[in-house]
């Protein structure tokens, strides 16, 4: 039986075919933000006080509609002023309700870096990402090969763009080991069964060599999660339904940041004590 990347995989590869007939690669490389200097999302990510990469995500299939009139402008914003970061941008359309105009309106709404969150299989949807103001791009191991994931990742770094590679299990960790990958992401939801389980990150955290910034994603709904996950050598906190499912997305990063900053406040006061 096909899972659910699998399928999206398919579509995808059918999409950027498309894609390449009507936006030749050359024109690509002439957007005014191939010029710009990408921002290194670890170490926004390090500097800022929450961890978090917040996402912008309005449907999905394990939730289907999430938020279908957030604005991805004044999200954008939200997100900068609580403090997080970086930005997840989900791109797809058919399975997310994204596209490459959230991206572009994200960029131009904050200074956060942006991670354009894709399924990527092409070393265009890499331009793509790089024309459209994205900082980050995703790799997804469970669809890659290791050959693959060292082409891309390296691709993405000649354009100065980050890697955030993503695995389910150890299988995939060891295809990412590579020095053109910068964060390694441990997906906490089964693509399977689309259960979330917290303990995916924190069995597999042990085996993530100290060089990539550890991630840990999907299914985060409270701050005390973070807390929770820091002592494993988490670093980043990729946050999106929490948020996105708000009638107000900013309001609502702006309360989880509070609680956090509260939590870290009480835990230094416990340490001094
Ligand atoms: O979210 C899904 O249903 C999904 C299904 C298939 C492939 C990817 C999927 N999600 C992408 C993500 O990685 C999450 O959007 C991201 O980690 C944030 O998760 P959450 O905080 O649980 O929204």
């Amino acid at each position: 039986m096909r899972n659910i990347l699998d399928q999206i995989v398919a579509d995808k590869r059918k999409e950027v075919h498309l894609r390449k007939q009507v936006l030749l690669q050359e024109y690509l490389e002439k957007s005014p933000l191939f010029e710009r200097t990408p921002i290194r999302m670890a170490d926004t990510v390090r500097a800022s006080t929450t961890g978090i990469i917040a996402e912008f995500k309005r449907r999905s299939p394990s939730k289907s509609v999430i938020n279908q009139n957030a604005n991805v402008q004044d999200v954008a914003q939200g997100y900068e002023e609580a403090g997080f970061g970086g930005m997840s941008v989900l791109t797809d359309g058919k399975y997310f309700g994204g596209s490459l105009d959230d991206l572009i309106l994200a960029r131009a709404s904050c200074s956060l870096p942006l991670l354009r969150k894709e399924f990527i299989i092409d070393e265009y949807q890499i331009l793509t990402a790089k024309a459209y103001g994205a900082d980050c791009i995703l790799l997804i191991a469970a669809v890659l090969s290791a050959e693959e994931i060292k082409h891309y990742s390296a691709f993405a770094g000649s354009l100065g763009l980050s890697v955030l590679c993503e695995i389910h299990g150890e299988d995939e960790l060891q295809k990412t080991l590579v020095e053109t990958v910068d964060m390694i992401g441990v997906n906490n939801r089964n693509l399977k069964t689309f259960e979330v389980d917290i303990a995916t990150s924190k069995n597999l955290a042990d085996q993530i060599p100290k060089e990539f910034l550890k991630v840990s994603e999907s299914g985060i709904s409270d701050p005390r999660t973070i807390v929770e996950l820091m002592p494993y050598g988490f670093e980043g906190f990729l946050i999106g339904e929490c948020f996105m499912k708000e009638h107000d997305p900013a309001l609502a990063a702006f309360k989880f940041a509070e609680e956090l900053k509260t939590l870290h406040t009480q835990k230094s006061i416990r340490l001094k004590e």
